[in-house]
């Protein structure tokens, strides 16, 4: 499915001092131990609120948008400098973005990079940091609206794919160009897709990819349909479809007629299913008893793999759902909503296992999380179809081993997957975070049931995602010792 073009990246390890370290001690605090009734809430969803920014760019969009509940990690902040360089004003005031256009655009600054000697002029130029997911819907957006700009990421996003989606959109009509190394970041988006009534076939089951071209078609009002290997999640379709877009969903296939929709002045955002998957791993890890409820969380089933997994492996863990599934009576971005019951810990869970390409992408941000669970479950658990995952901000099949291991689990990297040998003896100590926010949360988890100190390297990079993990983490009973932010 990954061609050689998208292969094997030449690096995976990232300098682990760019973030504080980040401390916790093992054991539950005394006051969550056997509390009965928990609850705590997590951050809005990463995925929703990128997609909710950046629906202000689309046709249709009022002049003031507002979204709350906003993710406003540094993915979702990484979008914000490239919208205020295009002219569009955004003010964050607690989890609520203001978003007005026609504002006077703010330029970036170019970041250098060794192989571009001359940059487009009279283009703004548009870095989005390490947020794959903003680089990715933002050029699907500037080649539907036809709006030419470069776009850029730091270090390490410049070398993630963006062929997945450059190679679909060129083939309906888009101009762009790579100003460095071929299939990356910068491009240089230079026209708009036009070719209406094509089929493109994408060749990964990237959700980002497909919405890259879906936001592009949409914009363009153009008729075209996006053959898929894979349902990921799906956000894009459904926050079109509540905007009154009409796509026709087939067998691994959408269709986009290339009619009109109208943008709300309002988006809610549902809380983040992978965000809230920590608080549960840790409530589960601990097995005190109790419940612990989540409520708000997005409850769509191409996101909710890790529950399902564990549900699968015979964790107690379930949802309520108020109002029809919208919690409050308000729809959130589309979005089916509900709160995550978890009742006891894995005492009676067995490994898990995960061969299925729509359940691993359904999971794919908690691999990590999964892997360090599936070290405290008896047996050989085995996590497959994730060959994706090594183009993540890290080779996340390769750091998630590297991290279960330095806690003495027994984890082993496949080509596509891992296998998890569960019951080695795990012991607290100095372990990795690569200055991946997924890495260094799950092992953050992980060190709250382990006896003794753990300090995760750069652990302090879950801003990245999830700004209050250590107080969540807290409220559940975790004992973080040192969070520096
Ligand atoms: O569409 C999105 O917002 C995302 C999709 C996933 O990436 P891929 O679509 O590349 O798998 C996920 O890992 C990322 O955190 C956010
Ligand atoms: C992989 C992630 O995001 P992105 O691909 O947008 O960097 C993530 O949040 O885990």
């Amino acid at each position: 499915m990954l061609d050689a073009r998208s292969g094997p990246r030449k690096e995976f390890d990232r300098p682990d001092t760019d973030s504080p370290d980040l401390v916790v001690d093992g054991g539950r605090a005394g006051e969550a131990v056997g509390a009965g009734a928990l609850s705590v809430e997590v951050p809005g969803d990463k995925s929703v609120s990128h997609r909710a920014l950046l629906a202000a760019l689309l046709p249709g969009a009022p002049e003031v948008l507002t979204v709350r509940n906003a993710n406003l990690g540094g993915a979702v902040r990484a979008l914000l400098p490239a919208m205020r360089a295009l002219g569009v004003a955004v003010d964050a005031d607690g989890g609520t973005l203001t978003v007005r256009r026609g504002a006077l655009p703010v330029p970036q600054q170019v970041r250098p990079h060794p192989g571009v000697t001359g940059w487009p002029e009279g283009v703004p130029y548009l870095e989005t940091g390490g947020s794959s997911a903003a680089a990715r819907l933002l050029i699907g957006v500037l080649a539907g609206s036809g709006t030419a700009a470069v776009v850029d990421g730091d270090e390490v996003l410049r070398h993630r794919p963006m062929d997945w989606l450059v190679d679909p959109l060129a083939e309906l009509g888009a101009d762009i160009a790579y100003l460095g190394e071929d299939g990356c970041l910068p491009v240089w988006v230079k026209g708009p897709v036009f070719r209406p009534g094509r089929t493109v076939e994408l060749r990964v089951g990237s959700a980002q990819a497909r919405s890259g071209v879906l936001l592009a078609v949409a914009a363009a009002g153009l008729p075209a349909t996006v053959r898929h290997p894979v349902r990921s999640r799906d956000h894009t379709e459904r926050m079109l479809a509540s905007f009154g877009g009409v796509l026709d969903e087939g067998d691994h296939e959408l269709g986009w007629g290339g009619g009109a929709f109208t943008v709300p002045e309002v988006i809610d955002v549902p809380a983040d299913p992978s965000l809230a998957a920590y608080p549960v791993a840790a409530h589960l890890l601990w097995g005190d008893g109790g419940t612990l409820r989540v409520p708000g969380v997005c409850l769509n089933p191409t996101r909710t793999g890790f529950f399902e997994v564990l549900r699968r492996a015979g964790a107690d863990i379930a949802y309520e759902y108020g109002n029809g599934g919208t919690e409050g009576g308000r729809p959130r971005g589309g979005e089916p909503v509900g709160t995550v019951v978890v009742r006891g810990g894995l005492e009676q869970a067995g490994p898990v296992r995960v061969d299925e390409p729509w359940l691993l992408h359904a999971l794919i941000d908690e691999v990590p999380l999964l892997a360090v669970v599936a070290a405290r479950l008896p047996g050989t658990s085995w996590i497959g179809c994730a060959q994706e995952l090594r183009f993540k901000e890290t080779d996340r099949l390769t750091t998630t081993a590297r991290m279960a291991g330095a806690f003495g689990a027994r984890v082993e990297v496949a080509a596509d997957g891992l296998t998890v040998r569960g019951g080695a003896p795990l012991r607290a100590g100095v372990v990795p975070g690569f200055e991946d926010h997924r890495i260094a949360m799950a092992a953050a988890t992980l060190a709250g049931c382990l006896p003794g100190r753990t300090t995760v390297r750069g652990g302090a990079c879950h801003r990245t995602s999830f700004p209050d993990f250590a107080d969540v983490q807290r409220a559940v009973g975790a004992r973080i010792a040192k969070d520096p932010l």
